[in-house]
């Protein structure tokens, strides 16, 4: 496998190529891309690890070198927030980031898996598509929203509360990836009953705990280290499917469009990137009310990723 990660010198670019150093099937390849020039010495450092994972750091010059022969290619180049922006105040300066890299996945690895994480994700993943559409060489099963941080913090706040093991704990989180656009579905944790005041307060704590971590930050960032992890786990689970060991995450895709044009929900990845979107079942009231209340916006994030590539 060939991991390519574009913005590899940032705050998440770092912690997820750590991840993946340690953790890529033996005999792997990663390759680094950022504009910043610290992105050599990155993957210096990385090779020192004793891991049988082959790591070269590539500088702004040298896209199509680190793109070529990708099998994955991991996408958190771009600006984060700092307290009071909403992500898609991210749009003006990441858009732009966010074509011309997909630009160069679709001239130089037009098969791979492309995850992007750059904010505005509900905006930046319809760009993506856009733009390899474009190109000629769109596959709706190859790209995804790397939505898995909702997930994971999910798990983390369900496990805090009732004091679980958060191993044991599996939270399905739908829709987007801003504000009320993230639908946790916690009807569906099982063995766990909450008040519909718990039910309340987690799903606000969800949707807000991007903000959370921007105002503790206090303008250093957003989450790098958690968003590293959320990476390297859905790069882990890509990697299985391709290899033929199905796995199923939570990921932002275009699928048959019931809700909006690309929606997170349960997929099924295989060999051939997402090979199945799976039902997310059953809402419950409250989620229903949630699901009807961000679908207007969460289509006007989409299509103003679609106007701004065309
Ligand atoms: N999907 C999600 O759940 C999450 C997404 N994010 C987003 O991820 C992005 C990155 O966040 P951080 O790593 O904290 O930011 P950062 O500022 O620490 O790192 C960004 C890196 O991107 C690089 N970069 C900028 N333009 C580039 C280009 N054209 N080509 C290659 N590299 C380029 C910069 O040099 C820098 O090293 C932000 O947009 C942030 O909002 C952050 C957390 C969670
Ligand atoms: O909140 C932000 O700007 C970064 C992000 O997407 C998250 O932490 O979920």
């Amino acid at each position: 496998m060939k991991v390519a990660v574009l913005g590899a010198a940032g705050g998440i670019g770092q912690a997820l190529s750590l991840l993946l150093k340690t953790q890529l099937p033996a005999g792997s390849e990663l390759s680094l891309y950022d504009v910043a020039p610290v992105v050599p010495g990155v993957a210096v450092d990385l090779s020192h690890i004793p891991t049988d994972v082959k790591v070269t750091g590539f500088g702004k010059d040298d896209l199509a070198s680190a793109l070529v022969g990708s099998d994955i290619v991991l996408i958190p180049a771009g600006v984060p927030r700092k307290p009071g922006m909403d992500r898609s105040d991210l749009f003006n300066m990441n858009a732009g980031i966010v074509k011309n890299l997909v630009e160069g996945v679709a001239d130089n690895c037009p098969d791979a898996c492309v995850g992007i994480i750059t904010n505005p994700v509900n905006t930046t993943v319809p760009i993506a598509a856009e733009v390899l559409k474009q190109k000629g060489v769109y596959n709706k099963q190859k790209l995804f929203g790397v939505t898995t941080l909702d997930v994971i913090r999910s798990e983390a706040f369900v496990a805090e509360l009732r004091g679980l093991n958060p191993a044991n704990v599996t939270v399905p989180v739908i829709g987007g990836h801003s504000g009320t656009t993230i639908l946790p579905l916690l009807s569906q944790v099982e063995g766990v009953e909450f008040t519909e005041q718990e039910i309340k307060d987690l799903t606000h704590r969800i949707q807000n705990a991007g903000t959370e971590v921007v105002e503790a930050k206090a303008g250093g960032g957003s989450a790098t280290l958690s968003m590293g992890q959320a990476a390297a786990r859905f790069c882990l689970s890509l990697v299985k499917g391709l290899q033929g060991e199905d796995t199923i995450e939570c990921t932002y895709v275009e699928g048959p469009g019931d809700n909006a044009k690309f929606f997170a929900q349960p997929v099924r990845l295989g060999k051939k990137g997402a090979e199945e979107i799976l039902s997310y079942g059953e809402l419950s009231a409250f989620e229903q009310k949630c699901m009807d209340d961000m679908l207007e916006g969460l289509k006007g994030d989409i299509q103003k990723g679609i106007d701004f590539a065309s």
